[in-house]
């Protein structure tokens, strides 16, 4: 049977769109089932009392855009940060309103979740949209190949407490395995116990847990 190989993201973090497109090109490669949980960051970090590291120190904000560049052009994951609209849609809007929406798809429409999380995050961070706006949603959903009728239902299952339940559950389990940050891997080890890892950049380790190899950056780009 396939080890289950969990990973919590929010679409706010480009790290977690690079270990998220990792996850799912060694998926195959390490036969793991992939159990993408969407979480909301913001909960994570206040119920750690973590701080944006960015925010906590400067010169680490101007650095990450650098590691950021590096990651990208590593992985072939494509992250460009505009300043401007990533603080407007990461620290003044949160991405609360997204976030419930990919949960109430994740409920209702499960098997588009791997594909609305990838065309958010494209949204986000190749076409510097804004992802909390109801008409950047309808359009990332239409890319992701969702219809209008799910599309709308979507929206109106967003405000249900059922969803808005479920995106608290999930960022509760997360803090419960000690999450700090995103993305935050919860991997069932060749040695039958549970690991967490926090990173895009722990493939070595996690290699080792499952007790594979690690066969690099894989830069074959997933559907875009
Ligand atoms: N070295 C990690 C960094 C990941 C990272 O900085 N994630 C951000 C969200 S985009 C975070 O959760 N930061 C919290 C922290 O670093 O404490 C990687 O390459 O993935």
């Amino acid at each position: 049977m396939a080890r289950r190989f969990e990973i919590f993201y929010d679409v706010v973090s480009p790290y977690s769109f690079i270990g998220f497109e990792m996850a799912c090109r060694l998926r195959d490669t390490w036969k793991i089932n992939l159990l993408l949980k969407p979480f909301f960051l913001g909960g994570v970090m206040k119920s750690s009392g973590n701080t944006p590291p960015a925010i906590q120190c400067q010169t680490k904000g101007i650095y990450m855009m650098k590691d950021l560049e590096n990651l990208s052009r590593h992985y072939n994951v494509p992250v460009k940060i505009d300043h401007e609209n990533f603080a407007k849609v990461a620290f003044e809007k949160t991405t609360l309103k997204p976030m419930r929406y990919l949960t109430a798809i994740d409920m209702a429409y499960p098997q588009f979740t791997e594909e609305l999380s990838r065309q958010f995050w494209i949204s986000f961070f190749c076409k510097i949209q804004d992802i909390t706006e109801p008409d950047v949603i309808r359009e990332t959903s239409t890319r992701a190949g969702l219809n209008k009728e799910q599309v709308e239902k979507a929206f109106e299952d967003a405000t249900s407490s059922e969803t808005k339940e479920r995106l608290t559950s999930l960022t509760k389990e997360a803090v419960e395995l000690g999450a700090f940050g995103a993305p935050w891997f919860v991997i069932h080890g060749k040695d039958g116990k549970q690991h967490t890892v926090f990173g895009s950049d722990r493939w070595g380790v996690i290699a080792d847990i499952l007790d594979e190899e690690y066969p690099g950056p894989m830069r074959k780009l997933s559907k875009t």
